[in-house]
């Protein structure tokens, strides 16, 4: 399997994208704006979304995806997603005030959009690949996702703050290679952090000091306007994990 990061920013502006990871060709977890570099004929060939949670920087260009390549696939795109992050869906986005319900158009037999619930624990097969669902605890409901095709696996946090579910899942997968975890708020605002359900560089320590493995780390979600602070922070962990800052357009081969 292939990962390449499309977006990894907690906002917008110069190169900054919101968050999305392209895995091979046909699947998306979450999609952010960075979706809108994806050419044309790259948008046709996703099949699959899989979302972390609601929130619009991670859910962005979603209704924009199925309207703008909707009418032109076999199949109905398919959005995974907790039932909780559907249910915000139906009623807050695809409500017909903020864009067609795409799961009744054309028609409900052949919609352009289906939703599939899925459940932390669970694994979604398609084809040799598998997608683990894990827990995450964010202002919302939320989930991380694990990839794997049998081999190495990769996993995203998605927005989480201290969770120890996360954690100990974390600590359960075998041949955990690779960990693309949050960072959003420098530690000044440690207190926003926590009301919004983020970790902050010291929380982030706190975490990797209790992972038993020893994956590649690699820190997503920082806000624009923290970057350097939060790369600076985040670097100067003095545990055994040697967490990097992600970046745009980065790959990763599992
Ligand atoms: N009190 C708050 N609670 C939650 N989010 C907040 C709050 N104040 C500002 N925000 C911002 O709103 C953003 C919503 O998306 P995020 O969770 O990525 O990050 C959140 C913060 O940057």
């Amino acid at each position: 399997m292939k990962v390449r990061v499309l977006g990894c920013s907690g906002g917008i502006g110069g190169g900054a994208r919101t968050t999305s990871l392209l895995v091979d060709e046909d699947i998306l977890l979450d999609c952010g704006t960075g979706v809108g570099d994806l050419a044309f004929e790259e948008l046709l060939r996703i099949d699959h979304v899989f979302l972390t949670h609601s929130h619009l920087d991670h859910i962005a260009l979603l209704p924009m995806l199925v309207d703008t390549v909707g009418d032109l696939r076999e199949q109905p795109l398919i959005v995974h997603a907790a039932e909780d992050t559907l249910r915000i869906l139906r009623a807050h986005i695809f409500n017909w005030l903020v864009w067609p319900d795409f799961t009744v158009i054309p028609d409900r037999i052949r919609p352009m959009l289906r939703m599939q619930p899925v459940e932390v624990g669970g694994i979604v097969h398609l084809g040799a690949r598998r997608i683990q669902v894990l827990p995450a605890l964010h202002s919302v409901p939320a989930v991380g996702y694990c990839l794997d095709c049998g081999g190495d696996k990769l996993a995203f946090s998605g927005d989480t703050t201290v969770c120890d579910k996360q954690v100990e899942a974390l600590n359960g997968l075998e041949r955990l290679r690779y960990l693309l975890i949050e960072a959003a708020l420098p530690d000044e605002h440690q207190g926003l952090a926590h009301a919004a359900r983020h970790l902050s560089p010291s929380m982030l320590h706190s975490v990797l000091d209790r992972l038993t493995g020893d994956p590649e780390i690699f820190v997503t979600h920082f806000k624009p306007g923290y970057a350097e602070t939060l790369e600076h922070e985040v670097q100067a962990y003095q545990g055994r994990l040697r967490p990097q800052v992600l970046l745009n357009g980065q790959c990763f081969h599992i």
